[in-house]
Order: structure tokens, then C-alpha cells, then sequence
């Protein structure tokens, strides 16, 4: 599965002790992240993750460009709720599509806990199938 992990500043430690706390199950899946989120948990981790800009300067739109092409299967987006961010926008968008594309995502870790079990015991299986007839749609 395409797995997109992104945190913002308050949030990094979170992320960071729950990319190590479920390292081994990451680690069977293509992790990708914003620009800074991605570099703390490779250099936490030893992950190998696919980074794209950070955050406010259009990393946001790069997975959500992702999610648009039904190219990401899950999103783990630990959100600040306290903070406002320069490029909310952008974090508005990303959460549109993965409603719009029935992309899974979640924003804080009480829900990343249940997920990242879920995907061990093979619950995001469908994402193959739906991908697929997405696939099947688009070549038409
Ligand atoms: O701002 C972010 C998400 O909206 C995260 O970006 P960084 O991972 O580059 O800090």
C-alpha cells in the first residue's frame, strides 16, 4: 500500500514515536511524506521514505495530486487543531480529495493506531480492487 505520513510542527514527535513504535509494519509498505515530516522519521527510523516539498511550500498538493489520481491508499495526517498553519488551504484540498476519491484518512493518533492495525490484518485489501476498476475506468 502507498502510505503518505504528514505532521505538523507540534505533532513531528508523535509522528516520530509512532513511525517507530510500528516500524515493522510500515516497513512492508511505500511510505511517503511532506518535506520535513519525512526526513525526522528516516533519520528516526532508518525508513526509506519518498519525500516531497514540505508542507508549506506545496507538499500538501503534491499528495494531494497523488490522492487525485487514486494513486495513495492511506493518509496518516497528524493534524495541530491549535495552531493555524500559512497554507491551510492546501490542507483543506488534501482532505476534500480523500473524501472525493474515498481515500482512508486520518488526523490524529487515536485513529492512526486503529488503521495501522487494520492494514496489518489485511483490511485495506479493497484498496487493490477499487484501484484497479479505477484503472479499468480510466483506460476506457
Ligand atoms: O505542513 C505540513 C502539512 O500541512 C507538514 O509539512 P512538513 O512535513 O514539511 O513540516
Amino acid at each position: 500500500m502507498k502510505i503518505s505520513l504528514i505532521a505538523h510542527d507540534k505533532k513531528k514527535e508523535q509522528m516520530i514515536q509512532f513511525a517507530t513504535s510500528y516500524r515493522h509494519i510500515l516497513a512492508e509498505h511505500e511510505l511517503f511524506a511532506t518535506g520535513t515530516t519525512g526526513q525526522k522519521i528516516q533519520d528516526a527510523t532508518g525508513l526509506s521514505v519518498v519525500r516531497f516539498q514540505s508542507g508549506p511550500i506545496g507538499g500538501d498538493q503534491q499528495i494531494g495530486a497523488k490522492i487525485a489520481e487514486n494513486d495513495m491508499d492511506l493518509i496518516i495526517f497528524f493534524r495541530d487543531p491549535l495552531t493555524s498553519q500559512p497554507h491551510e488551504p492546501d490542507i483543506s484540498a488534501l482532505m476534500r480529495l480523500c473524501d472525493v476519491h474515498q481515500i482512508p484518512l486520518v488526523t490524529n493518533l487515536a485513529g492512526a493506531e486503529i488503521v495501522i492495525r487494520a492494514l496489518e490484518a489485511g483490511f485495506f485489501a479493497w484498496r487493490e480492487i477499487v484501484r484497479d476498476v479505477d484503472n479499468l475506468d480510466s483506460n476506457t
